[in-house]
């Protein structure tokens, strides 16, 4: 994630909009069954109170009837009212959260989708600077988080909000000064509330449920890159310094964890002994207020009454509590969520501009690029030309920046100085899906997808034919892999033990740009990973991708450059040298350098058997 956050503009003066607010806007046409919802909810939270009034009623014809006896007929009709209104109270109750869980769906829905739509149009690069496992968490995770909010708290929230309301008239009605007795629990439980949420200080509740959030993060982040590289890690006995990183976010969240508590520990703690406490105050008062009575078995009545009534209190202010706790994990999920939507997107020709070449040589002028977040540039002022048919190669230290140029080429970025273009038109002119379709890019780590070989090949073009698919796997000499697989080309990579090497991954990768037939073709060191088996077969299937098309390659093994075209030497972001193989070795500068130290690296061989090398 970047580090501009909406959290940072949300000190300043644009706060954005509040956790319900946001909540209402993602859950579009279904916004109204959430006040349907929460009207019911608060009905519910009302017709919960009654209740209590129609038993006080029970409990006062005893103690102190009107007539001397009991009116039997009184006492049933309060009786039915009490369990009528407690049996309706839950019906509506449920009612109010089947709406509210229609819309908390839509909400989550929409948001996942508000999401991934933008992913697809941030720059492809975003994806290699960005962790999964933090995207995840925040696609994923944080969208479960408003789900609880719009569902159930919400609702609660506007019930429990509203109960008081009418436990505060009902208390009033049948004796003010015990019904200021109860409220005294409530108001100091209130006010811890509100301590916890503080008021826009630095340590307040919200920016530690954001440093929380952000820990939580790490910790996804950092676990699924420790699980990721386990087999790297233990292959060469780093177990122990992976887990370090993984073991520090672990940390990181416990201190976080830990920080909460106890911040919140103080507030929490006043909060439970007050609305638990109400019997502290209530009793003493009782006894004071017995003794002045006019009519003691009145008294009596009304007494017992607030002594049910106050335990309905502590159930309803820890509702409005834990609503209040979803209400900060809620926003911090808005937050989030709005970071990945202000993710800059690769800008689309407008209709006017739009335009798709006809001629296919490549061409960068005067290319500056600096990735986001860095200070220093990948590239400085880059020019380069490959001729349609023609064959540049990139070589050079590492880091020097020759995957960065690569990838401008199929926009993975855009530069931020001078321009990139195809048959002479700026790439930002051309549409995505016809430059997808003009280049194709070559990883040295091309990843299968876990689906069958067919439609992992059929990518490459969706419309092919099972004999197009065939001729490509062919020309990419994958028939030995077809072959031992269990169910050929509907065998599913990843499954059921079918894995395939690197290697192999690389040639299967490999007809599927064979099948994209497209007249540009970038290859990232597509040769890196291929053992001396596989090399042959790549090199025969990769000069057969290469075949008439405009080539542009990344290499390192500098056996596979000597016939290009022409060879760029790039070093701190710059060219430092260009020309053909033979010419740069003429010319004894950093190619010539750099040829020398490589022949002698592939010549090295084991000295007889005393493990020398020469
Ligand atoms: N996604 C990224 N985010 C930030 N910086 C990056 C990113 N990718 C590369 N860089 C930086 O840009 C510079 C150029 O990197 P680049 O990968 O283009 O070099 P390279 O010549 O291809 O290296 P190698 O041969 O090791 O692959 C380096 O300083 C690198 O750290």
């Amino acid at each position: 994630m970047g580090s501009k956050s909406p959290r940072s503009a949300a000190a300043g003066k644009d706060r954005p909009p509040s956790a319900v607010a946001e909540l209402y806007r993602y859950a579009g046409t279904r916004a109204p069954l959430l006040t349907v919802g929460c009207v019911l909810s608060a009905i519910a939270g009302v017709m919960m109170v009654l209740p209590l009034v129609f038993l006080w009623v029970v409990v006062n014809e005893f103690l102190a009837p009107a007539g001397g006896v009991p009116d039997q007929e009184r006492v049933l009709f309060a009786a039915w009212m009490a369990f009528g209104l407690a049996v309706g109270g839950f019906v509506v109750y449920a009612l109010g959260l089947m709406c509210t869980h229609f819309a908390a769906f839509r909400i989550a829905g929409n948001m996942r989708r508000a999401m991934a739509a933008h992913l697809a149009k941030v720059p492809l690069g975003y994806f290699s600077s960005s962790s999964s496992g933090s995207l995840r968490r925040v696609i994923d995770g944080c969208t479960a988080q408003t789900e609880d909010l719009a569902a159930h708290k919400l609702p609660d929230f506007t019930g429990a909000l509203l109960a008081p309301v009418a436990f505060v008239a009902v208390t009033f009605w049948f004796d003010w000064v015990m019904g200021l007795v109860c409220l005294v629990p409530v108001a100091v439980g209130f006010l811890s509330l509100g301590l916890m949420l503080g008021g826009g200080a630095k340590r307040d509740g919200q920016s530690f449920m954001e440093r929380y959030q952000a820990a939580l993060v790490r910790m996804s982040a950092a676990a699924t890159e420790y699980v990721r590289g386990v087999p790297v890690m233990k292959m060469f006995q780093q177990t122990v310094r992976s887990f370090k990183v993984f073991h520090a976010a672990i940390v990181d969240y416990r201190r976080m964890a830990t920080d909460y508590v106890r911040f919140c520990e103080p507030a929490y703690m006043v909060q439970l002994v007050a609305v638990n406490g109400t019997f502290a105050v209530l009793v003493p008062a009782g006894i004071v207020l017995a003794a002045g009575a006019a009519n003691f078995a009145a008294f009596l009545s009304n007494f017992i009454f607030y002594v049910i009534f106050s335990g309905l209190t502590s159930m309803l202010l820890m509702k409005v509590m834990y609503s209040s706790e979803t209400v900060m994990m809620a926003r911090d999920a808005f937050d989030r969520a709005r970071e990945v939507l202000s993710t800059p997107v690769m800008e689309q020709p407008s209709q006017a501009q739009a335009a798709v070449p006809t001629a296919f040589d490549v061409r960068l002028q005067a290319v500056g690029f600096t990735y986001p977040g860095k200070d220093d540039p990948a590239l400085s002022d880059v020019s380069l030309c490959v001729p349609e048919g023609g064959t540049v190669a990139l070589v050079g230290p590492s880091g020097g920046g020759k995957s960065t140029l690569a990838s401008l080429v199929a926009r993975f970025w855009d530069p931020a100085q001078g321009t990139v273009s195809i048959g002479g038109i700026d790439v930002r002119r051309i549409p995505a899906a016809d430059l997808m379709r003009i280049v194709a890019f070559v990883f040295q780590d091309d990843r299968l997808l876990k689906r069958s070989i067919r439609e992992n090949v059929r990518i490459g073009r969706p419309q092919a034919t099972d004999a197009e698919v065939h001729a490509a796997l062919q020309a990419a000499c994958c028939d030995d892999i077809v072959e031992k697989l269990p169910q050929g080309l509907d065998t599913v990579v990843g499954t059921k033990g079918v894995y395939l090497s690197g290697g192999e991954c690389q040639r299967i990768a490999l007809a599927r740009a064979l099948l994209k037939d497209a007249p540009v073709v970038v290859l990232d060191e597509a040769t890196a990973f291929a053992d001396p088996e596989n090399e042959a077969q790549i090199q025969r299937a990769l000069a057969r991708l290469c075949a008439g098309k405009t080539v542009l390659m990344v290499a390192h093994r500098l056996s596979t450059v000597t016939r290009a075209d022409q060879i760029c030497v790039l070093d701190g972001g710059r060219v430092v040298e260009r020309g053909t193989h033979e010419g740069l070795l003429a010319a004894r500068g950093r190619y010539a350098r750099m040829w020398t130290d490589y022949n002698q690296a592939v010549t090295w061989k084991i000295k007889g058997g005393d493990g020398h090398v020469a």
